[in-house]
C-alpha cells in the first residue's frame, strides 16, 4: 500500500465475496477468450478461482505461490515458493493465452508484475483493485482508492461494534 498511515477500511463478508467473483466470471465470459486452465496466486488467489472455474466449468487448476506482505500491511521481498508445475508447460509454452490467472486484488501491481513476467499472454483477472496496480489486470469488478485496506473474509470474525453515540 502507498500511503500505510491514511488507511480506510472496506470490509468484505463471504456472501459479498462471492458475488463479487460471480460479477467478475460474467465479465471474462463477455469476451471471446476460452480458457483451458486456471493459475491462481496463492494464497489470496484459491477462493476467488475455485468460484470461477466452477462457474466457468475448468477443473485444470494450478498455484503460483508468491509472499509479499509477511507483516501485517507491510509489503516485504517477494518470495517465489512455487512456479506452475509441468503439466502446464506446453499451455504455458506460447506465453500462456489459454490460461486465466487469478488473485484476489492488485495493490502495488508488484505481485502482478512477477505473474506477468511469467505468463505475458495470459489474461488476469483481480477481484479487487488499487490504482498502482489496476494497468495490470485485464478483468476487474471493484476499484478502491490507493490508502484503503481491503479486509477478507478469511482474515476476520465476528466482534463487538461498540454503539455509534455512547
Ligand atoms: O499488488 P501487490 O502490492 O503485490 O499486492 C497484492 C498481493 O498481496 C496479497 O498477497 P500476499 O503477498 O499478502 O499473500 P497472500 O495471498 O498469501 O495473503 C494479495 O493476495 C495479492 O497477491
Ligand atoms: O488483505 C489484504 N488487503 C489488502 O488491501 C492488500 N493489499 C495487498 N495485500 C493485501 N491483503
Ligand atoms: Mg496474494
Amino acid at each position: 500500500m502507498s500511503e500505510p498511515n491514511a488507511q480506510k477500511a472496506f470490509p468484505v463478508s463471504w456472501e459479498q465475496l462471492h458475488r463479487d467473483t460471480r460479477a467478475l466470471t460474467w465479465r471474462l465470459t463477455a469476451g471471446e477468450r476460452k480458457y483451458k486452465a486456471i493459475v491462481c496466486i496463492t494464497r489470496g488467489g484459491l477462493v476467488p478461482a475455485l468460484i470461477v472455474a466452477r462457474e466457468l466449468n475448468i477443473r485444470l487448476i494450478d498455484t503460483i505461490c508468491i509472499a509479499s506482505y509477511h507483516d501485517y500491511k507491510e509489503q516485504g521481498d517477494s518470495q517465489i515458493m512455487k512456479g506452475i508445475g509441468p503439466e502446464l508447460a506446453a499451455l504455458a509454452a506460447d506465453g500462456g493465452s489459454e490460461i486465466l490467472l487469478i488473485d484476489d486484488l492488485v495493490d502495488t501491481g508488484k505481485t502482478a508484475r512477477i505473474v506477468r513476467d511469467m505468463l505475458p499472454k495470459a489474461h488476469f483477472a483481480t477481484v479487487y483493485a488499487k490504482p498502482m496496480g489496476r494497468p495490470l489486470v485485464d478483468t476487474f469488478v471493484t476499484e478502491v482508492s490507493q490508502d484503503t485496506w481491503i479486509y477478507f473474509p478469511w482474515d476476520m470474525g465476528l466482534s463487538f461494534v461498540p454503539p455509534i453515540v455512547s
